[in-house]
């Protein structure tokens, strides 16, 4: 992919982030964005706040989605509630062989997306921590790394898919991004969605941070719990799951992330919907489903779904 041109759809915490370390390596970036975040990047450039630099990237930004006919590479990056509609919004628009990368949290966007197009659609397993401090003003916590791959297993081995990705890894990891090839993407977002099913509910719920969260013994409790509930899903959904490689990446965040709230608590901080319902909520389906108890992440989903009730 020789100079492509990358369309941020969505530009928040995630799309400004990886967006933007494009944009300051040097490719054409267009980040699709609210008229606050739109105005600001415009006037001053988009200010990455981030753990090893601080500066302000110049960046094309715009809240017209008819630019869309000129992405190469589109970094979807809009919440998960809100795929279908907005896949709906720029299916006119949208090249044949325009790239879509999924940056997004849960395990079922790819699926619900690659169900209304047909154009390429991949997962990114994200870990990074970022929120927008202010518009135009991108604040970053901590990592910062992607694992990209094909999530179709009857076209695991196409050869145009691999060098897809191997052109999209290339390009993340010119700009400074470590980004892996994952052999098996859909473990690698699981591995994802059990951090995300046991931090960010709790982070929501408590407006607190991971190091702060962690810090009370009964909440690493329930963070076991939880984590104990998704594994069991994940292997009844043909996932291979260790329980050791479990515990080290729910490990990990509050160590490489510890002043991040989460993306949900976020959400909630904004008076906007969550994505508890692609989290947590998930596994309580797939638990009824198949007659697996889920009793901690049931609690989860519920306690989210109440704030969200009175809040948005
Ligand atoms: N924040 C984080 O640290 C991480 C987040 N993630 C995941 O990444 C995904 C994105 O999260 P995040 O970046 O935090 O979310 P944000 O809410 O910060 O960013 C999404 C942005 O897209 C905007 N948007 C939605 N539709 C449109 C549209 N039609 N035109 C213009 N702008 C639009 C939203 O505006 P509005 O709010 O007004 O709708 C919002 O500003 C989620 O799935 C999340 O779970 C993954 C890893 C880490
Ligand atoms: C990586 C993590 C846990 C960062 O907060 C996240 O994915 C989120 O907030 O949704």
């Amino acid at each position: 992919m020789k100079d492509p041109k990358v369309i941020v759809m969505g530009a928040g915490a995630v799309g400004c982030f990886f967006g933007g370390m494009l944009a300051r390596a040097g490719h054409d970036v267009t980040m699709i964005a609210r008229p606050d975040h739109v105005e600001a990047i415009k006037r001053d450039g988009l200010y990455m706040d981030c753990l090893s630099f601080k500066e302000y990237v110049s960046v094309k930004a715009t809240e017209q989605l008819n630019v869309i006919d000129q992405a190469d590479l589109i970094l979807f990056c809009v919440k998960s509630p809100d795929s279908g509609k907005t896949i709906e919004l720029i299916k006119p628009y949208l090249k044949p062989d325009a790239i879509i990368l999924s940056l997004q949290n849960g395990v079922d966007n790819c699926h619900r997306i690659r169900q209304l197009i047909d154009n390429p659609v991949y997962p990114a397993v994200v870990y990074v921590a970022t929120a927008m401090a202010g518009p135009g003003h991108l604040k970053h916590h901590g990592r910062g790394e992607l694992a990209i791959g094909g999530w179709e297993p009857e076209r695991a081995h196409d050869s145009e898919i691999q060098t897809q990705l191997k052109s999209v890894s290339h390009l993340f990891e010119a700009a400074g991004v470590p980004c892996k090839v994952s052999a098996d993407v859909r473990q690698d977002l699981w591995y994802k969605f059990l951090v995300n099913c046991c931090y960010n509910g709790i982070s929501a719920i408590g407006q607190i941070q991971y190091g702060d969260m962690v810090a009370v013994e009964s909440v690493r409790d329930l963070i076991d719990e939880l984590g104990r509930e998704v594994v069991a899903i994940a292997r009844h959904e043909g996932i291979a799951m260790s329980d050791k490689d479990a515990k080290y990446v729910i490990d990990q965040i509050p160590k490489t992330m510890p002043t991040q709230k989460s993306s949900t608590g976020q959400d909630i901080a904004r008076r906007k919907p969550t994505e508890i319902d692609y989290l947590n909520g998930l596994i309580v389906r797939k638990g009824k489903q198949y007659g697996i108890p889920a009793p901690a992440n049931q609690a989860i989903y519920a306690l989210v779904k109440m704030i969200e009730h009175y809040n948005t």
